[in-house]
């Protein structure tokens, strides 16, 4: 498909927000004393590296992938867990990071695997939520910015896995092809 990106959400934007979201989680965890942040990947990378960074209270980092919608614009909803976590987390504090909640299919099945491993708390922080594509209900502690039902790239984020490098929330427009063939003369 021919498209083009949009500025959604600037880079000072983002920059703003990721600085409020570090204040306000590491006062919740400031007593903790065994967080963990867990990014999904790939999609989390950017804004994981730049989340921890602004965490005052002393954690590990560990990743888990994921994936369920390939190099597609729609969910297959069938998560599967590509890459499992390194360590346990049995009695951790789980900061679940992740880079866009859409129809919650895939952090619903993470959590309920995660919550198996006998946790002592799961919270989530999301740079994104669209909230009118749920389909599944999922508690979202911190979430960077709310967005209307767009197809979004950058900060960590692709469209058949392009754009993931784009400082800023791009959303990808459509460019309609022109149907009248170059005339002969
Ligand atoms: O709420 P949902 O509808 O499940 O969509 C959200 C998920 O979709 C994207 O992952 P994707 O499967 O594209 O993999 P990626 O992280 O490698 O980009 C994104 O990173 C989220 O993990
Ligand atoms: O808007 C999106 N963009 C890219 N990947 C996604 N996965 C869920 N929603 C999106």
């Amino acid at each position: 498909m021919k498209h083009k990106i949009e500025v959604m959400i600037s880079e000072q934007t983002i920059k703003e927000r990721v600085a409020q979201l570090g204040k306000e989680i590491s006062a919740h965890y400031q007593d903790s004393e065994n967080l963990v942040m867990v990014g999904l990947l790939r999609g989390s990378f950017v804004f994981m590296a730049d989340l921890a960074r602004v965490i005052e209270v002393g954690h590990s980092v560990d990743f888990l992938t994921a994936s369920s919608y390939g190099n597609n614009m729609e969910s297959s909803r069938d998560v599967h867990i590509l890459k499992d976590l390194d360590d346990n987390i049995e009695g951790k504090d789980v900061l679940l990071v992740e880079d866009i909640i859409d129809t919650g299919n895939t952090l619903s099945k993470v959590l309920q695997i995660l919550n198996l491993r006998a946790p002592n708390s799961i919270q989530i922080c999301t740079l994104l939520d669209k909230p009118t594509r749920r389909e599944q209900h999922v508690d979202v502690k911190w979430v960077g910015f709310v967005i209307p039902d767009e197809f979004v790239v950058g900060v960590g984020i692709d469209y058949a896995q392009q754009y993931r490098h784009l400082p800023y929330i791009g959303k990808v427009v459509p460019i309609e092809e022109d149907p009248t063939p170059p005339s002969a003369d």
